[in-house]
């Protein structure tokens, strides 16, 4: 597991002006930190990716570079993982994306539970490639373990990330009993979580704070 508030760093900055209640009212700073934290992670993550050398040429003569070795494919829940998306695709820009519309869904009889429904889902082949999921909220774990099995319908991959800014110590616990082949990259682990499975202390609903509520 990665965890990006593990060093002191600018990284620190943004992620407690996403908690901050007052400037969580603008929304656009809301979102461009969100995207910052994205071009952070994606940075790391490409630390750990595997590269082969070949030679490019310069006006001046031959450079030896590297080149990333498998494709990546972004794939983000909507709609709270959007502005993390763009984060990731500043830096990997090159990468196929999947979009899934999934979101925790209220049963009748007890006002606190939910399930997660997932109406929509696309993908590219994903067959031998490198998988980051994105989602900026781990919270249960629940939504992501769900997505991540109905994404492997478009093939396996040869690697699967994990991205979340905010996440619960109890989420990444599910997430690494229950799909432990995925590596997390996390901004920071908080508490706990409360009775309606919000991360505390968390940033309220991500979804919201970029988007409106729904
Ligand atoms: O770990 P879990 O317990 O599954 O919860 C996390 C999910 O909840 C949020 O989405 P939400 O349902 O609020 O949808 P939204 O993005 O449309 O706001 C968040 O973006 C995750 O997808
Ligand atoms: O704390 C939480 C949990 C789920 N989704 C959010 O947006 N925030
Ligand atoms: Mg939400």
């Amino acid at each position: 597991m990665f965890l990006l508030s593990q060093k002191p760093s600018i990284a620190d900055h943004y992620i407690a002006e996403l908690r901050d209640v007052n400037i969580q009212k603008d929304r656009l700073r809301f979102r461009r930190n969100m995207e910052r934290i994205g071009e952070l992670l994606a940075y790391e993550l490409s630390k750990t990716l595997t590269y082969r050398t070949e030679q490019t040429e310069t006006p001046l003569g031959q450079a030896t570079s590297r080149q990333l070795l498998q494709p990546v494919v972004l794939a983000t829940i909507l709609r709270a993982g959007l502005p993390l998306h763009e984060g990731f695709l500043n830096m990997f820009d090159k990468a196929d994306n999947a979009f899934i519309g999934a979101y925790r869904g209220h049963h009748i009889n007890d006002e606190d539970e939910f399930e997660v429904e997932m109406d929509y889902i696309t993908s590219p082949d994903l067959t031998g490639k490198i998988l980051i999921l994105i989602d900026p909220m781990l919270a249960t774990g629940r939504s992501l373990e769900k997505v991540y099995h109905a994404l492997l319908r478009f093939g396996i991959p040869a690697q699967t990330h994990i991205a979340a800014v905010i996440a619960s110590p109890e989420g990444v616990a599910f997430l690494q009993k229950r799909i432990p082949q995925c590596r997390l990259w996390l901004g920071s682990v908080d508490t706990r979580l409360n009775e309606q499975y919000y991360i505390v202390p968390g940033i309220g609903d991500a979804g919201d704070l970029a988007f409106g509520e729904k």
